[in-house]
C-alpha cells in the first residue's frame, strides 16, 4: 500500500467506527426500526421472488428477519400458494467466499468463524434477492461494511447476480464517500424514509 492507500484504509476504519458507535446508541431506534419494518414490506409486494438472502443481524444492525418471516407466511396466502425461502450467509474464512443457506424461526444456529450465527446443517440456496447490511451507504447505491470484501467479490463472481438491496438507518448515509474501484453499487438501498436509492 502507498501513503494514501494507508490513509484511505486508517479513514475508513475510523469512519466504520463512527458509524457503529452512533448506531448502538440511536436514541429512537424503536421507531426507526417499525419505520424500515415496514418500508422492507411494502417495497416487497410485487417483487417475484420466492428466496431471498439476508443477514442474522449484528453490531446494532436492523433486523431484516421478522418482515422476511412475514413475507414468506404470505406466500401462503397469494392466490397460487408459494414456497418462499430465507436464507442466511455461512462464510469461509479460508477461501472468503459466502453461500447461502435455508433458514426458518427456531432454527438450529451455531456461530461461523467470526462468531456470527449461521444455520447449522440446513440446505443450501440460491436467493435471487439479497437484503444486506450497511454500515453506511452512499449516493450511487454504494456500501460500506466491515471490511472482509465478502458481498464485493461473490457478486462479482455470481452470474447470474442476485438483487442486492442494501438496509440501513438514515443516520448512516454518507453524502461524500468515494467507492474504491472493487466496489459493487447496491441495485436498491431502502432506509426508514423509505427508498433512497435508486433516487
Ligand atoms: N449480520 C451480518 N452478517 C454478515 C455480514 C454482515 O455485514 N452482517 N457480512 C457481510 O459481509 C458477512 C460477514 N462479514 C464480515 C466482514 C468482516 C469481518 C471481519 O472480521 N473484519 C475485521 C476487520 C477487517 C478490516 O477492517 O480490514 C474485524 O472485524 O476484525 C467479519 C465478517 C456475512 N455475514
Ligand atoms: N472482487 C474482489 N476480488 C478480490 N478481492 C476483493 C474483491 N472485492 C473486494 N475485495 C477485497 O476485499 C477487501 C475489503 O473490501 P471493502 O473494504 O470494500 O469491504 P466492505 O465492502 O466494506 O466489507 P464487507 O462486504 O465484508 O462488509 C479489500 O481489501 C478488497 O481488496
Amino acid at each position: 500500500m502507498n501513503n494514501s492507500d494507508e490513509q484511505r484504509a486508517q479513514d475508513k476504519k475510523a469512519l466504520r467506527k463512527q458509524l457503529l458507535e452512533q448506531r448502538l446508541h440511536l436514541p429512537d431506534r424503536e421507531q426507526r426500526v417499525a419505520l424500515l419494518r415496514r418500508v422492507m414490506r411494502i417495497w416487497l409486494v410485487g417483487r417475484p421472488d420466492t428466496v431471498i438472502g439476508a443477514y442474522w443481524p449484528i453490531k446494532g444492525e436492523f433486523n431484516p428477519l421478522p418482515a422476511l418471516h412475514r413475507w414468506k407466511e404470505d406466500g401462503e396466502l397469494v392466490e397460487r400458494p408459494q414456497l418462499r425461502k430465507i436464507g442466511l450467509p455461512v462464510v469461509d474464512k479460508v477461501h472468503k467466499t459466502m453461500t447461502f443457506h435455508a433458514w426458518y424461526p427456531g432454527c438450529p444456529m451455531e456461530d461461523d468463524a467470526y462468531g456470527i450465527p449461521k444455520p447449522k446443517d440446513t440446505e443450501v440456496i440460491t436467493p435471487t434477492l439479497l437484503f444486506v447490511a450497511c454500515v453506511g451507504y452512499a449516493p450511487g447505491g454504494y456500501r460500506l461494511g466491515y471490511g472482509g470484501g465478502f458481498y464485493d467479490r461473490m457478486l462479482a463472481s455470481l452470474n447470474p447476480r442476485p438483487f442486492t438491496v442494501g438496509l440501513g438507518f438514515g443516520t448512516d448515509f454518507l453524502p461524500d464517500f468515494e467507492p474504491e474501484p472493487h466496489d459493487m453499487p447496491l441495485d436498491a438501498i431502502l432506509n426508514d424514509h423509505g427508498v433512497v436509492w435508486p433516487v
